[in-house]
């Protein structure tokens, strides 16, 4: 449960605007290892009941506290935290503690598990560094998200009478509850479940880094749920050190949105600023009128009400940006699954949204997805169509991230990876099919074997225990084959003679 602290070349500061947030304070290079840190608790995702020990779904509850969730497979968690609650429990003061509901609303394990760290006296120093993270309890006050924590989570803890029995029981009243519930929606990472779905954790190092669009620290977190912070690329002295809270594919309007909802702040950073979004056009439309003067003009929002050509001049209020996009999405949720129904969508939206839209780059990724399923699937050599298909659309990916992922980054490395596989098999049947020579294939491959070196390059920072780090192995052994394979057209076996 220790917390690492940052490396010396980072310092915790403060301000009105931020709050608290990391600055360096001498110069890192592109890969420095900033934070290794455990999480103080990991929790369920928001409406999901998992075992308490393993994170796996639960289905029981603990045997001897009965209200710690369990999964089939486990009999034991935490003792501090299974004596605590059994002898609360089981206590025959009044008033009665109401375990059938606490089982009810199972959400309340999760701030019990929070306050259980004030109890136990190994633990009560991180709880109270906790405490001091940001909440925006001002801005929470009466939302929805407020009235749902009160309903779901704050007042069955309050009524199951089990608080009172607490050390906390007297700071235990609705307005530290949501503190508690504003910090874990503030300040809590997203991590990988054993089933691959998501849950909660929290680190008392990690959750100070502020945000940025084009941030220059990556995050990673391990198979032990340990988080690792490292530089995307070389970061001066007194630069901030930012991470991003969103996927970097969604568009300014959406990473605003849900900036704005989830962690109470108005992003102003170069991205979102700049209605080309650093000329990556990730929001912008094709305007017709100048489509049908032969002419190149882009939509772009100028203002929050106004979006407006760069070329005519044509302007369109945001309501109708809206509902463009809002029939778009539509249509593309009912072409899922379907590849051709997809490609055909691609066509058709090319002539409404800029190449680059954040909706046209989903539809590829799920054009490119359905693809590696198809290739990795058959049971004849696939098309050269297909290769050539996958390639492309990697390739359109990877330009788009040099842009939005200027730095070493985990996209940018599998769709290297991705396409330097398509690209060996499909040089590899242009020589079976004597449409190559082997010189040409040589240097081709050799051109996939700097695609993977890169790729390479781009995940050695990651972890090895995570996906990302595993996927490294797999590069090596595809290297392994390219350079034999290379190899043997360096040096081709004598033609065999049948006489
Ligand atoms: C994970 S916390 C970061 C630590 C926090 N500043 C503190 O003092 O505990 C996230 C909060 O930091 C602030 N923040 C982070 N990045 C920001 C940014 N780019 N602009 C404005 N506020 C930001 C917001 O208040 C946000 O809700």
């Amino acid at each position: 449960m220790m917390a690492d602290q940052f490396v010396d070349k980072c310092t915790v500061c403060k301000s009105e605007s931020l709050g608290r947030y990391v600055k360096s304070v001498a110069a890192i290079e592109a890969g420095e290892t900033l934070l290794l840190e455990k999480p103080l608790l990991i929790l369920p995702a928001s409406g999901d009941k998992r075992c308490t020990n393993c994170f796996r779904f639960a289905q029981q509850y603990c045997g001897k506290c009965l209200i710690s969730p369990l999964c089939l497979e486990c009999e034991r968690h935490s003792d501090f935290d299974c004596k605590t609650l059994s002898d609360v429990v089981s206590s025959k003061q009044q008033p009665e503690i109401q375990v059938e509901l606490l089982k009810k609303y199972f959400a309340t394990y999760n701030i019990l598990k929070c306050l259980l760290l004030y109890e136990n006296p190994e633990t009560r120093d991180y709880f109270e560094k906790m405490l001091q993270m940001e909440s925006h309890l001002d801005k929470r006050r009466n939302t929805a998200v407020w009235k749902d924590h009160n309903r779901a989570v704050i007042q069955p803890l309050i009524k199951s009478n089990i608080v009172k029995r607490l050390q906390l029981a007297t700071r235990c009243n609705e307005e530290f509850l949501q503190h508690i519930c504003g910090i874990w929606d503030v300040n809590s990472y997203e991590i990988r479940a054993p089933d691959s779905e998501g849950m909660r954790a929290l680190y008392l190092n990690a959750s100070m880094l502020a945000h940025n669009c084009i941030p220059n620290a990556n995050q990673a977190i391990d198979d032990q749920y340990r988080i690792k912070i490292y530089a995307n690329r070389d970061i001066d002295k007194d630069e901030m050190v930012t991470i991003s809270y969103t996927n970097v594919l969604m568009g300014t309007d959406d990473r605003r949105n849900f900036l704005r909802e989830g962690k109470y702040f108005h992003c102003v950073c170069a991205r979102c600023e700049d209605p080309t979004e650093l000329e990556s056009h990730m929001s912008t439309l094709i305007c017709n009128k100048c489509a049908t003067n032969k002419q190149e003009g882009y939509i772009l929002k100028i203002d929050p009400k106004t979006w407006k050509c760069s070329n005519c001049q044509h302007c369109l209020k945001t309501e109708q940006i809206e509902n463009i996009l809002e029939k778009v999405k539509e249509e593309v949720f009912h072409a899922q699954d379907d590849i051709r129904h997809l490609e055909y969508l691609l066509t058709k939206l090319t002539t409404l949204l800029h190449k680059n839209h954040y909706i046209i780059v989903d539809v590829k990724q799920n054009i490119a997805n359905m693809l590696r399923t198809i290739i990795r699937n058959s049971l004849q050599r696939p098309g050269r169509q297909l290769y050539e298909r996958k390639i492309r659309l990697c390739q359109e990916l990877v330009v788009l991230l040099h842009i939005i992922q200027p730095g070493i980054s985990r996209l940018k490395a599998i769709a290297l990876y991705e396409m330097a596989i398509a690209s060996a098999e499909l040089y590899r049947l242009r020589f079976g099919e004597d449409e190559i020579s082997a010189q040409e294939l040589q240097e081709y491959l050799r051109k996939c074997e700097a695609m993977y070196r890169e790729s390479m390059r781009l995940l050695l920072y990651e972890p090895p225990e995570t996906p990302e780090g595993q996927l490294v192995k797999s590069i090596i052994s595809e290297l392994r084959d390219l350079r034999s394979d290379i190899q043997i057209l360096d040096n081709p076996l004598p033609e065999h003679d049948d006489e």
